[in-house]
């Protein structure tokens, strides 16, 4: 396998190495990742997270799984085992699709490796096409908003919603950003903060609950968020707390955008009632845990309801922004999803 070099995934020498994500930022740690019960593992602890990185994470191992030698047989096996480590975010589906038609042919080691390769290149190349899309929209001076954290780390290029920001910020444009904290595993605080100061984007890290009172004080121009699946009529699942944002920016009057590549509409669901929405651990909820420590301060059986996305309908978007280009309401009534997936 060549050598490949993301923000959170990597490979070198064969092996696979994955940053992992719940000690960041106090603490870099690169944790090499070679059987198919540790990548489960990482991805249901988000120690590898975002929708594209999982996707590319897991065929990436099943890829070393194939140059170790492992059998074709067990290999449909496990990519059977990893499609099922978490259920929302279709590129994980989508990828390990690709991985199994990969391993249908006469040399399957060499098209498991080259798939990998393939799908790692290719989420490069729409992540910058998104940036560019997206970046077009926003206009100097503009204050932008954002949740969850959709950069670098979530994929394998310059993300969905944050590589927006980014290149917007690159293009001097003197954007400032309101980084939403993200209850309750805080990627935006621990993860989109880390980014925007590596990348030197002006922002300021806000509680969820704050974003009200400064789209009321006319202090947010634009929201970009990402998704980890896109049903056909547009409605979208991401993050927890996406859809809170997307009723108070209709109400407010703000632009409110969501950004992902085509490969997240998913052509079997037609609204967002049918997105398999993931259920987390109460203790999540019950407190916090990372690279910082552990705090927990409810009682410690209490009761939790702890859903990890949660859908936005299509009627609360402004535009939807994916690769191919930006889709307003008209064109996603006509059906402009239809075409991918
Ligand atoms: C490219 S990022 C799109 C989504 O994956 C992102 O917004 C998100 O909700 C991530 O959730 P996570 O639970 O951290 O994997």
């Amino acid at each position: 396998m060549k050598n490949l070099t993301a923000l959170s995934l990597k490979t070198a020498q064969g092996l696979l190495y994955v940053l992992d994500q719940t000690l960041l930022p106090q603490q870099q740690r690169w944790l090499a990742c070679r059987t198919v019960a540790e990548m489960v593992a990482m991805i249901k602890a988000l120690q590898l997270r975002g929708a594209p990185a999982i996707g590319i994470g897991a065929c990436l191992l099943l890829a070393y799984r194939a140059s170790v030698g492992d059998s074709r047989q067990q290999l449909l096996l496990d990519a059977e085992v990893l499609r099922a480590a978490r259920p929302t975010a279709v590129n994980l589906m989508n990828n390990l699709d690709s991985m199994i038609a990969a391993l249908q042919q006469p040399d399957f080691k060499a098209a498991a490796i080259a798939c990998a390769e393939q799908l790692f290149a290719e989420d490069v190349a729409l992540c910058q096409r998104m940036a560019e899309h997206g970046a077009a929209l926003v206009q100097q001076g503009e204050q932008l908003l954002t949740h969850c954290n959709t950069g670098g780390l979530a994929t394998a290029g310059v993300g969905t919603a944050l590589g927006v920001i980014n290149l917007a910020h690159q293009q001097g444009k003197n954007i400032r950003l309101w980084v939403d904290e993200t209850r309750p595993l805080l990627q935006g605080g621990r993860l989109t903060a880390w980014e925007c100061q590596q990348l030197g984007i002006p922002y300021q890290l806000i509680c969820d609950n704050m974003a009200a009172m400064l789209m009321a004080r006319g202090q947010v121009d634009r929201i970009f968020v990402g998704s980890d699946r896109i049903a056909v009529n547009g409605d979208f699942a991401n993050k927890v707390g996406t859809y809170s944002l997307a009723v108070l920016a209709h109400y407010h009057k703000v632009p409110f955008y969501v950004v992902a590549p085509h490969t997240t509409v998913d052509l079997a669901c037609a609204d967002g009632s049918a997105i398999p929405i993931e259920q987390r651990h109460g203790d999540e909820v019950r407190g916090v845990s990372g690279g910082f420590g552990q705090a927990i301060w409810a009682p410690q059986d209490a009761p939790v309801f702890n859903p990890a996305f949660d859908v936005t309908p299509a009627a609360l978007v402004t535009g939807w922004v994916l690769d191919t280009g930006v889709y307003n309401q008209a064109d996603i009534a006509a059906g402009a999803l239809q075409q991918f997936g």
